[in-house]
């Protein structure tokens, strides 16, 4: 399967970052979503990143601007109609993802792959939602895009070889390590990461320490690059809190209760980086 035009549905956190990584490797990218001022956000996170890349010498001045010239952004769904891979990153609910995935089964041509980024939605559910559910694939990337090197590959019961295999060469291509896990609620980082971060926010709420102490102690105790709190505010707690309860409904098993403190901030609409307060403040 020959891929070269590229579509992305999602400017936020990962959006935006997934438009980047495939444009710096050289493809054409058109990054679509519902507003203006979002498409202007997602632009400005990805000037950002890259200048960052550049500062380290991992890009040049004139790769970085070709790759951003590579990028257009829109927020008609039609512009999807000639794209050879469409990869999804709207927010984590079946319901939206699906009504999506029902759109672009009438804009696009029967040989488009559409991929999602669900963090821990049943891809075989999602694909169920498609008149063409064969072309249907997790192709889950990491937060921040730029600097993970994992995509875990995530087939659905109905996903053709033809379309794993193309989906796993382009992950190839794009400079990224993939990893076949099976449909299976949060798949495997996940199901391991986030309730990880779920009791780590238990903690606070218990009065165990504060934050500023979880993390610290899990920086220095356990050498991880960032702590569960900071990285709870990086991913954004509504998308914690939106695992958190697949993982609950989806194995029916209250270990993967979401914890109260979670739900409160999330309700407050402290949702970390993206909302400038979370567990931390960030101005
Ligand atoms: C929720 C899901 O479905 C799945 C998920 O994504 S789960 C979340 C998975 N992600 C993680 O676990 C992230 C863990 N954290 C880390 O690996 C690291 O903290 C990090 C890579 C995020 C940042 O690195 P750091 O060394 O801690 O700090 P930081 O100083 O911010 O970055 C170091 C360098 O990396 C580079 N960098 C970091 N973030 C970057 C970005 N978004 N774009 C480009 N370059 C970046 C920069 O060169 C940066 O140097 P400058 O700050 O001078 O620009
Ligand atoms: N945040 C993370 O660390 C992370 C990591 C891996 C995967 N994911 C997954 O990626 C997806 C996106 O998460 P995010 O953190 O980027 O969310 P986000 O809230 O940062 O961005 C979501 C974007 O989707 C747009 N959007 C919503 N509905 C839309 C629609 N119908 N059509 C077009 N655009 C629409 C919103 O305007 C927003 O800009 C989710 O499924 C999430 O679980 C997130």
């Amino acid at each position: 399967m020959k891929i070269e035009k590229i579509g992305v549905i999602g400017a936020g956190t990962m959006g935006n970052g997934i438009a980047q990584c495939f444009a710096v490797a050289g493809f054409a990218v058109v990054m679509q979503d519902l507003s203006a001022a979002a498409l202007e956000r997602g632009r400005a996170a990805i000037e950002t990143s890259l200048a960052r890349q550049v500062k380290k010498g991992a890009l040049t001045e004139a790769e970085a601007a070709d790759a951003l010239s590579r990028i257009t952004t829109a927020t008609e769904l039609t512009t999807m109609a000639d794209r050879d891979l469409v990869v999804e990153a709207i927010v984590e609910r079946l319901e939206v993802k699906t009504q999506v995935l029902k759109q672009l089964d009438a804009i696009c041509g029967a040989q488009t792959i559409l991929a999602s980024n669900t963090s821990s939605i049943s891809l075989t559910q999602i694909a169920a939602a498609s008149a063409h559910p064969g072309r249907v694939i997790g192709m889950h990337f990491f937060n921040p895009v730029a600097m993970m090197q994992l995509i875990e590959i995530i087939r659905a019961l109905q996903t053709t070889d033809e379309v794993a295999q193309a989906v796993t060469e382009v992950a190839r291509a794009i400079g990224k390590s993939p990893h076949a896990s099976s449909d299976s609620y949060g798949f495997v980082v996940n199901r391991l990461l986030v309730p990880f971060i779920n009791e780590a926010i238990n903690c606070v709420h218990e009065g165990v320490a504060t934050p500023q102490d979880v993390d610290a102690m899990m920086k220095l105790g356990a050498n991880h690059p960032m702590g569960p709190l900071a990285l709870g505010d990086l991913i954004g707690l509504d998308v914690v809190l939106n695992i958190m309860e697949t993982l609950c409904q989806g194995f029916d098993d209250p270990k993967y209760r979401p914890s109260p403190l979670l739900k409160q901030m999330v309700h407050a609409g402290w949702l970390g980086r993206k909302t400038g307060k979370g567990f931390f403040d960030y101005p």
